[in-house]
C-alpha cells in the first residue's frame, strides 16, 4: 500500500470547473492488485482493437475486450462489439466500485497495453450509447501510468499517476467539457490493465 494513499481525498474534485474526477488511489493492496491483474490477463478474451481509419479498417497494438450485463452493442471508432457475460472475477470488481462509488454500472470496456509504447489519444467517452453524464469508474492494474485532462475550450491540462490498483471516477459534464488521455510513454516497460465500468442505455 502507498503511504501517501493516507493523503488521498477522494472527495476532492481534481477538475477546477466543468465536471468532477475523484482520485480514490490505491483500493487494492501491491499484491491483491499483481493478483487480480495476473487472473485478468489469463481469463479475459482480448481482442486486438480496430479502428476504421479514413474508411480503411487498423488494428491497435492495445487489446481491449467488452463485457456487460447483457449482450450490449457499444460502437466506438467505426466499429461495433457485443458485451461478453461477466466473469466472476468482474462481477466482484464491478459490485467493489459500485459500493465506493455510490453508482451503478451495466458494462466495462477493458484495455490492454503490453508497455509505454502503448497509450490512448485525447478523446472524451461521450458516445450516444452512454447514460449523459453518467459516472465512468476506472481500475488500474499493473504498470502505473500518467493520465491526463483536457480542457475542450480552455485547453487547461490536469494531470495526475494512476496507480496499480487504483480507482479513478469521471463524472457529471467531465465526457462533454474535457478530452483525456494515456500518453505513450519510453519509461514503461511493463504492461497494465485498465477497466473502465459505464452505464449503456437500455
Ligand atoms: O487506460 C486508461 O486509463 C483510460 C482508457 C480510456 O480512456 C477508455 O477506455 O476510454
Ligand atoms: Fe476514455
Amino acid at each position: 500500500m502507498d503511504l501517501f494513499n493516507d493523503l488521498i481525498d477522494s472527495t476532492e474534485n481534481l477538475l477546477s470547473y466543468d465536471g468532477t474526477v475523484n482520485y480514490y488511489g490505491q483500493i487494492f493492496s501491491d499484491e491483491e492488485a499483481f493478483g487480480v491483474f495476473d487472473s485478468l490477463l489469463k481469463e479475459i478474451q482480448w481482442k486486438n482493437d480496430k479502428a476504421v481509419v479514413f474508411g480503411k479498417v487498423i488494428e491497435t497494438k492495445r487489446k481491449v475486450a467488452w463485457y456487460g450485463d447483457i449482450p450490449f452493442k457499444y460502437t466506438y471508432s467505426n466499429i461495433t462489439k457485443e458485451a461478453l457475460p461477466w466473469t466472476d472475477l468482474l462481477l466482484k470488481l464491478k459490485e467493489l466500485v459500485e459500493l465506493k462509488t455510490n453508482e451503478k454500472y451495466n458494462s466495462c470496456l477493458l484495455n490492454l497495453y503490453h508497455d509505454g509504447s502503448e497509450g490512448m489519444a485525447w478523446h472524451s467517452d461521450g458516445e450516444k450509447q452512454l447514460k449523459p453524464n453518467g459516472a465512468i469508474a476506472s481500475l488500474s492494474f499493473g504498470a502505473e501510468r500518467k493520465f491526463a485532462f483536457k480542457h475542450k475550450q480552455t485547453k487547461e491540462v490536469i494531470a495526475l499517476q494512476l496507480a496499480s490498483g487504483s480507482l479513478l471516477v469521471m463524472k457529471d459534464e467531465t465526457q462533454i467539457n474535457w478530452l483525456h488521455r494515456l500518453p505513450p510513454t519510453t519509461k514503461v516497460k511493463l504492461p497494465r490493465i485498465n477497466l473502465t465500468f459505464r452505464t449503456i442505455l437500455v
